[in-house]
């Protein structure tokens, strides 16, 4: 893989700008006024739109107020996905990010093609090493052109939150937090099951146009408190901080940002 470069100068990164919705019903409709923005300056610069999403919780929110739309809003065709983590078990395992994404949210949608969903390549699961080579090839070609020597930005990347502030497969204190020469890092001995995942990096995370995390629940409070409120922790979600232009976002509801002291902002597209 070529030379890692910083896509940008070295200015200081936007702070995140925190939404609270009344319930995640609500969040979930906003999500997608927000994807769909995302997407159509997205086609106006590039003529596609970029997106990495995570598994967890994230799927199905992020679908429920996308896939029954009717208003052509979504231009489904112009549609790439990523994941910004996956878990090394076949594609229709139960385990597996994408089996996930396909159930609640992909198989619902005839107009997204197959090819338009970046999968890891399962016959290549039993190597670590060679899943996480393969799937940064496929961001190398998709990001072609004048970003091939730099690091991919991604129009979106939507994340989540693990309870011990895990996001995608970084986790606490794992020495994959200071990887910076991949872009895509494989991982065997995830805290969480299963062991087995590749995960991108920041080097990926800090160079996409916008990133949103996005919480529901009453479950997600302690630790959206401690990433907003005390990032001198350096929890992985604390260190996600796009590198400028590039905007962080989180898209929470009351039950997950009632004790947080973090300045929430009026959403507006
Ligand atoms: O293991 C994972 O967990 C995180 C968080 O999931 P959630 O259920 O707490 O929302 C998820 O973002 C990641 O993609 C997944 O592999």
């Amino acid at each position: 893989m070529a030379p890692m470069k910083p896509n940008a100068p070295s200015q200081a990164p936007s702070p995140p700008i925190l939404y609270s919705f009344k319930d995640s019903d609500d969040l979930s409709k906003n999500l997608a006024d927000f994807v769909i923005k995302a997407q159509n300056e997205a086609i106006e610069r590039r003529n596609k739109f970029t997106l990495a999403t995570s598994g967890g919780s994230l799927p199905k929110m992020l679908a429920k107020y996308l896939i029954n739309r009717t208003d052509n809003a979504v231009r489904w065709d112009k549609w790439q996905i990523f994941f910004a983590d996956e878990r090394l078990v076949p594609l229709s395992h139960e385990d597996s990010n994408y089996a996930l994404c396909d159930q609640e949210f992909f198989s619902k949608v005839p107009e997204l093609k197959r090819e338009q969903i970046h999968t890891i390549d399962e016959s290549l699961i039993d190597d670590a090493e060679e899943v996480a080579d393969a799937y940064e090839k496929q961001l190398a070609g998709a990001f072609a052109g004048k970003e091939s020597v730099r690091n991919p930005v991604f129009d979106l990347i939507l994340l989540g939150m693990g309870p011990d502030g895990h996001t995608c497969s970084l986790f606490p204190d794992h020495e994959l937090l200071t990887e910076q020469s991949r872009w895509v890092a494989p991982i065997e001995d995830s805290p969480k099951p299963p062991p087995r995942r590749i995960t991108f990096t920041y080097p990926v995370l800090n160079h996409a146009h916008r990133l949103a995390f996005v919480l529901a629940g009453e479950g997600k409070q302690e630790m959206l408190a401690k990433s907003l409120d005390e990032p001198e922790r350096g929890l992985p979600a604390s260190r996600v901080k796009p590198a400028p232009p590039g905007d962080l976002y989180y898209f929470t509801d009351e039950a997950a940002s009632k004790t947080v002291q973090y300045a929430k902002s009026e959403f507006k597209l």
